[in-house]
């Protein structure tokens, strides 16, 4: 059986789909700090099974103690972080404590139980500002901001904690590009719970008319249309390369580290068209200052994926706002009214 931390959330609930699609056993542990109980529900309605979770922190080594003990947990995928760049900066310390105390916590846990396999999101983030592109697995590492450090401080302890005990443990760092889109049912997708960071949920909110106008951060970066360019990566095809990794972890020990990427950039403008494609509606937006921190450009090499994994990402961006406004236009939009009708 695969613990999944986090499972609940975004990434973590479509890979849990892509699982239950191979048959494969997991139980979710998450606290729903970023993500609503009634996803469960709706996972199931996609799967045919509500899946087993159990509400708690990756911090309380004394749940992860009773877990390990009660279920035959071999393998660990672990999702659970705190995840916003602006965040990180005003709260260091949470995200320090949530990141990397609970990543500890949770390793601590496994090796007690003896379960030396895990699978962990890591992010293009740990590539800073790249010196060239497409970004390959050994290029130089920096951060900019607290949550990229903390992604870069969990990828050290994983392999220090690699190194420890030499051929006994299995891990994956998956340095995830830019994951949008949802399931195709559309029951499941990414729910921002304040106003979104991230360009494709702000255009989807846009499209939908919930917000008047997307600001694009900058115009005159040195791209084809000057506006940023990034590896947007369909959520289901990083489902289905998580399930991946955990197959190449049962055949091979020591430590993967793979960039979960298609290979193709997109800007922001083209990525306006295609969402204004893909719904029908117009996506007004205004032109603004450059973000502070943002890079011009960043687009992985696959390469590596393919060959270890034999996996591919297949899903264009097309798909990608198709999938995204099935989503916002149906379920995300009712949980939207929920959440506002409750808050009165
Ligand atoms: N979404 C992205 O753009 C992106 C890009 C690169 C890497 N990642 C990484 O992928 C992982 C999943 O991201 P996501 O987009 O699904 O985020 P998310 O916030 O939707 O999901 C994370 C889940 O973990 C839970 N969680 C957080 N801290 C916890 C704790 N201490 N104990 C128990 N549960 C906890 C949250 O409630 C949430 O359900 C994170 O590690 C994130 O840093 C995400
Ligand atoms: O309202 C918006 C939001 C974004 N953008 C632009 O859209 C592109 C993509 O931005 P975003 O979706 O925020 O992705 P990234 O800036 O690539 O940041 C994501 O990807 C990074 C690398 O994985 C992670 O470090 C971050 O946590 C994660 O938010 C960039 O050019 C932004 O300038 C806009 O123009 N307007």
């Amino acid at each position: 059986m695969i613990l999944i931390t986090g499972g609940a959330g975004f990434i973590g609930s479509h890979t849990c789909v892509a699982l239950a699609a191979c048959s494969e056993p997991f139980l979710i542990l998450d606290h729903f700090g970023n993500s609503r109980r009634s996803v469960l529900e709706r996972m199931g309605r996609i799967t045919g099974m509500v899946p087993p979770c159990i509400e708690g922190d990756i911090r309380d080594a004394g749940l992860l103690r009773r877990i390990f003990a009660q279920y035959p947990i071999t393998e660990v995928i672990h999702f659970a972080a705190l995840k916003s760049v602006g965040e990180s900066v005003r709260e260091a310390l949470r995200y320090y404590d949530n990141n990397i105390a609970g990543t500890v916590t949770l390793l601590q846990a496994m090796r007690a139980a003896n379960v030396r396999s895990m699978v962990f999101s890591s992010s293009a983030t740990v590539y800073g500002d790249p010196a060239s592109l497409p970004i390959r697995e050994d290029f130089p590492l920096s951060a900019t901001n607290p949550y990229g450090q903390t992604k870069l401080m969990m990828e050290q302890v994983l392999a220090d904690t690699s190194a420890s005990e030499p051929g006994q443990w299995r891990i994956a760092r998956l340095r995830y590009f830019n994951p949008v889109g949802a399931h195709e049912s559309g029951l499941i997708g990414e729910d921002p719970q304040d106003v979104p960071n991230n360009l494709m949920p702000y255009v989807a909110q846009v499209a939908a008319g919930q917000r008047p106008c997307l600001s694009v951060f900058g115009n005159d970066y040195p791209t084809p249309d000057g506006t940023g360019t990034r590896d947007y990566i369909h959520v289901m095809d990083l489902a289905a390369g998580h399930v991946a990794a955990l197959r190449y972890l049962r055949q091979n020990m020591g430590l993967l580290t793979v960039n979960l990427g298609t290979g193709r950039p997109v800007s922001v403008l083209e990525m306006v068209r295609s969402f204004e494609k893909a719904s029908g509606r117009p996506v007004p937006y205004a032109v603004v200052a450059r973000r502070p921190g943002d890079v011009a450009q960043c687009w992985a090499d696959p390469g590596l994926a393919e060959r270890l994994l034999g996996w591919k990402a297949e899903l264009d961006v097309d798909r990608m706002c198709a999938d995204a406004w099935r989503w916002q236009n149906g379920m995300a939009r009712s949980l939207l009214e929920e959440s506002a009708l409750a808050a009165h």
